[in-house]
């Protein structure tokens, strides 16, 4: 299937008043209950990254836990590691953490020290970005090991929440919407 960003819009679910009062909240589950559709926006972002860097990027990195569904699928299609940066308590050895603040509620994001090397290029993959704060503490692990963000891909951007503004690396989002 092309990759058709209407249609992909119009299979995401919004869900009102979840998790919390007053969030605007979409669902991108019923994407993955849709094959086709699913495929052609993991085409869309592999396509993308290859056209974007004329070098093989040293790894994908996807946000826990619905980051980990698109970044494992694109860089198995890649043929690059796939570095996850997870809830605090849930990787074993050595880690960096950083605390961060989100849409609806606070975190502690970490990664394994021995993920990504210095020096090393990485994409930042995550379904969605909203006020930004996941995506910033996933982008200061990366620069705490050394490694370079040169790009973060969101499937959806949320307008008003500005939080694209600061990421200190380009950002490609495949759609956005209002929050
Ligand atoms: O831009 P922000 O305001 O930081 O919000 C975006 C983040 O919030 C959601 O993750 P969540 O922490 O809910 O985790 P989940 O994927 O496990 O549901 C989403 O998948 C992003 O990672
Ligand atoms: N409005 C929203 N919908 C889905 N995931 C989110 N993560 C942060 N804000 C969100």
């Amino acid at each position: 299937m092309e990759f058709n960003s209407e249609h992909i819009k119009s299979i995401i679910r919004i869900v009102p008043d979840f998790p919390k009062k007053g969030i605007h909240f979409y669902d991108i589950f019923p994407l993955f209950q849709n094959p086709a559709a699913l495929e052609s926006v993991i085409t869309h972002i592999t396509d993308h990254i290859k056209a974007q860097n004329k070098e093989p990027v040293d790894a994908i990195v996807g946000l826990d836990a619905r980051g980990f569904l698109f970044g494992a699928l694109v860089c198995a299609r890649l043929g690059v590691p796939f570095v996850p940066v997870r809830k605090a308590g849930k990787l074993p050895g050595q880690t960096v953490q950083v605390c961060y603040t989100k849409e609806y509620g606070q975190d502690v994001f970490e990664m394994q020290s021995d993920a990504i090397k210095p020096g090393q290029k990485v994409v930042v993959i995550d379904d969605l970005i909203a006020t930004g704060g996941s995506a910033l503490a996933a982008g200061e692990l990366v620069a705490q090991l050394g490694g370079q963000v040169v790009e973060f891909i969101f499937m959806i951007e949320l307008e008003g929440l500005d939080g694209t503004a600061q990421l200190k690396s380009p950002v490609y989002s495949l759609f956005k919407c209002p929050c």
